[in-house]
């Protein structure tokens, strides 16, 4: 029997076994605030199963990219984007998708740990009860504790599943808050400097979850530390004026890379 679901044939199908999969794929995308251009005709395919980096100084545009990818974006009034963006080769950007399917399917992990001021029970089952992706206390339970289990917190919080989920430390917060955005079953998973609040242990511990969590999710991540590129990631694309400067494996980018300004910046010359 074909236990092949219909999309993983059509994958096997058109991927040879070495080619990477493009998960999402980025064209000619320019993002304007208002008559400010932020981001310049960038091209950049990010890989399935993989984690891609977005590197490059203050202002860059890494934020402004990452938000185009779940049209983060629509929630800024005067910002405006062109180009193409594709989800699995659907334009995002069409008319005709729901956007809150898209963010559920595309979810998101901010800069500062933003809990809900609810119980850690009630922060992970929230966006499962409102896709209707579960009907009884049982599915609550299990999507609860499986979203826990993954976001390697739930040893920690099994005790306390009640109590509020702002009583947690910084980075047990964050690894809650990658637990609500992995209870909607994404596909991709967009973080903003998921670390740059935390302390040295709590951030070593994101970036391990972060490293797991690839073996079932695209992960894209906007980071200020090499260190933390280097560390998690497969892919980098360095950013520089609203200008993709160059992408490729990590490991080539951190040592060998091909653009000057890469260089200047992986050396702390600027940034
Ligand atoms: N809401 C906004 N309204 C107007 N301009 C904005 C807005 N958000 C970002 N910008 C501008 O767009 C450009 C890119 O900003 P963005 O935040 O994407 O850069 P970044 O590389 O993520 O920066 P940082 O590393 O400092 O977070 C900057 O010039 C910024 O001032």
């Amino acid at each position: 029997m074909n236990m092949m679901s219909d999309a993983a044939t059509e994958k096997a199908v058109n991927a040879p076994a070495d080619e990477p999969v493009i998960k999402m794929r980025g064209k000619d995308v320019c993002v304007f605030y208002g008559p400010k251009q932020a981001l310049f005709d960038v091209n950049l395919n990010i890989r399935e199963n993989a984690v891609t980096a977005l590197i490059g100084p203050s202002g860059c545009g890494k934020s402004t990219f990452l938000r185009s990818l779940n049209r983060m974006n629509d929630t800024i009034d005067t910002c405006r984007v062109t180009g193409d963006i594709t989800l699995d080769g659907e334009d995002i950007y069409d008319p005709a998708i729901d956007v809150v399917e898209l963010r559920a399917r595309v979810g998101m992990v901010f800069q500062k740990p933003n809990p809900f001021p609810k119980s850690i029970y009630e922060n992970v089952v929230y966006g499962p009860r409102i896709h209707g992706l579960v009907r009884n206390k049982a599915d609550m339970d299990e999507v609860v504790e499986k979203s826990l289990v993954r976001a390697g917190l739930f040893n920690e919080v099994k005790d306390r599943l009640h109590e509020p989920g702002t009583g947690l430390s910084g980075g047990q917060q964050q690894r809650l808050c990658i637990a609500r955005a992995i209870a909607v079953s994404p596909e991709v998973i967009l973080m903003d400097e998921p670390c740059s609040a935390l302390d040295p242990i709590a951030t070593a511990t994101v970036e391990e979850l972060i490293h797991e969590l690839r073996e079932n999710y695209t992960i894209v991540i906007v980071t200020h530390s090499m260190q933390q590129a280097a560390r998690v990631s497969q892919r980098t694309a360095m950013f520089h004026l609203g200008v993709l400067v160059e992408e490729g494996d990590t490991d080539k980018i951190f040592t060998n890379p091909d653009d000057p300004r890469t260089q200047d910046y992986i050396t702390g010359r600027f940034g």
